[in-house]
């Protein structure tokens, strides 16, 4: 019999959580040799094997197809692959890791609320500054869907940042940016405040199912689906 492939967390803010839903889910899941090893297995299912990835691996994974189900943030899927939809379905919404990617600007731009005030500040930026608008982001793909296709924003430039981007408008890097919050505070400690109709995605953890065609006539696929949403 084949074997299916389960990615989950192997460390950071999502590891503790995807493992106690597969344990309710009756899926319990045990290292395979000692507990730093990167290969799991789940109790009583020899046909199961788990590989533990960092979250955006896990999309990359996904998305390539060398895993069946993935346990990662709905942003990093949707950041990370080209055509998502076409690539995976969310098989379920586990409901933690939640985190929206918003788009902030600075709290004194008090003429700017929503996304048509920022292309006016857009259209201008040049005129007014001899440089296009800069946003700070690591997640290209959504700032650029969010911006050039869903509101025809066209003049702006972005500007990678690794970390700490919601530091990078007082820094001088870039005037404004897109990132992830979840409470609030780091947007909040920087001065930066999210427009209106500013956030482009709500993202949570997700069990994530890699679109295969021998899928379909698998009843494991099924079964493991429905005790995951089962233990929600
Ligand atoms: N406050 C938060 N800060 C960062 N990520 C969060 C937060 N809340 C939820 N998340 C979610 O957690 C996921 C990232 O988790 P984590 O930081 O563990 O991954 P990762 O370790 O960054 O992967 P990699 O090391 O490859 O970058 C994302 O899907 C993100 O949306
Ligand atoms: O809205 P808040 O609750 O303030 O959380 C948002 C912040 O948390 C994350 O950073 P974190 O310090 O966790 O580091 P990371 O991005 O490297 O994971 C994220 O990148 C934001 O900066």
């Amino acid at each position: 019999m084949s074997i299916i492939t389960i990615a989950l967390p192997s460390k950071g803010r999502m590891k503790e959580d995807a493992s106690a839903i597969f344990e309710r889910a009756g899926l319990p899941i045990v290292a395979v040799g000692n507990e730093r090893s990167y290969r799991g297995k789940v109790e009583g299912h020899d046909d199961i094997e788990i590989a533990f990835l960092s979250a955006s691996e896990i999309a990359r994974e996904i998305g390539a197809g060398t895993v069946d189900f993935g346990v990662t943030g709905e942003d990093l899927i949707r950041e990370g692959l080209i055509d998502a939809d076409a690539k995976m379905e969310i098989a379920a919404r586990l409901g933690f890791g939640h985190a929206d990617v918003v788009v902030a600007v600075p709290e004194i731009w008090l003429d700017v609320d929503t996304m048509a005030d920022l292309g006016d500040v857009a259209a201008d930026f040049r005129a007014r500054h001899g440089r296009r608008l800069q946003i700070a982001t690591k997640y290209w793909r959504l700032t650029q869907q969010h911006f050039s296709s869903q509101h025809g924003i066209q003049l702006y430039r972005i500007v990678e940042s690794l970390g700490a981007t919601e530091g990078a408008p007082a820094a001088g890097q870039a005037d404004i940016i897109v990132d992830i919050t979840s409470t609030g505070s780091t947007l909040k400690a920087n001065h930066l405040k999210i427009l209106s109709d500013g956030v482009i995605l709500k993202s949570e953890a997700c069990l994530v199912r890699a679109r295969k065609s021998e899928h379909e006539t698998d009843a494991r696929v099924k079964k493991i689906v429905e005790a995951v949403r089962s233990a929600l």
